[in-house]
């Protein structure tokens, strides 16, 4: 099974993409959905966060208060990491495990859609690296747009990751999405070409 990372930054594009992915039938692992969905199958997650950040990241309903924890993280190196030191290893526990059932299922070819894989290093699970590239203005503009965020807020959660220029050094083909999302389908669909007919060039040499 042949293993695709997705990568970029916040607003950069990776989950246009990824709705077009699975419009055509590739299966995503989609790490921004697992996070969300480890706090429901691990109890004592929320456990540790509470005792780490206190009662107040929390709402009402004993829901986590996502926005605020997301600026108390995104504006503070440290905290940043202790609140990774908790939720990533069942991050990753359940991506490898969703990537080994879909390779048990024969699916040939998968996406892991994650903003910190190569923070996180599993980009060298991976077959290929896509990164999807905006340039800053872009990004700024985009997220603003989507969650109603102000600029402070946007500019700490770009400055917390790792820059998309680096990203792109680490990654086998990079999507340029400044432009019109069609234009960037269009990207998509030719890396996959590229990727297809390297696959069968491999096939062919054994
Ligand atoms: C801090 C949290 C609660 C904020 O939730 P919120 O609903 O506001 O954001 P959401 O989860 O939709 O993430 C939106 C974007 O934020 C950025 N982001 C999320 N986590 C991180 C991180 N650890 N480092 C850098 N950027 C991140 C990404 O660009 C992501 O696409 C949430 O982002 C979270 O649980 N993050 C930690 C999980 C994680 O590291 N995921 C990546 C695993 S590869
Ligand atoms: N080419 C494009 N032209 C105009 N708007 C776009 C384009 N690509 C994405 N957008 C919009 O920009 C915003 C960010 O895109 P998207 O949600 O795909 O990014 P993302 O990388 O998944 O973000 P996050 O890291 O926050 O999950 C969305 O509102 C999306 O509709």
């Amino acid at each position: 099974m042949l293993k695709i990372g997705l990568t970029g930054g916040i607003g950069s594009g990776k989950s246009t993409i990824s709705n077009f992915l699975k419009e055509i039938g590739i299966k995503v692992v989609d790490a921004d959905k697992i996070s969300r969905e480890v706090l429901g199958i691990y109890p004592e997650i929320n456990e540790r966060i509470r005792n780490e950040f206190g009662e107040n990241v929390f709402v009402q309903d004993g829901n986590l208060n996502r926005k605020m924890l997301g600026n108390i993280i995104f504006q503070n190196t440290e905290k940043k990491k202790s609140f990774e030191n908790i939720i990533i290893p069942y991050i990753i526990k359940e991506i490898r495990e969703r990537i080994d059932a879909l390779e048990k299922n024969r699916e040939k070819i998968i996406v892991l859609d994650a903003p910190t894989l190569m923070e996180q290093k599993l980009n060298e699970e991976m077959d290929y690296n896509i990164t999807v590239w905006v340039d800053r203005e872009t990004q700024i503009e985009r997220v603003m747009g989507r969650d109603k965020s102000s600029i402070e807020e946007v500019i700490s959660r770009i400055d917390s990751q790792m820059s998309l220029d680096k990203k792109k050094e680490l990654s086998d083909f990079i999507i340029d999405n400044r432009g019109a999302v069609q234009d960037t389908l269009q990207q998509v669909k030719k890396v996959l070409r590229v990727i297809e007919e390297m696959g069968k060039e491999e096939s062919e040499k054994r």
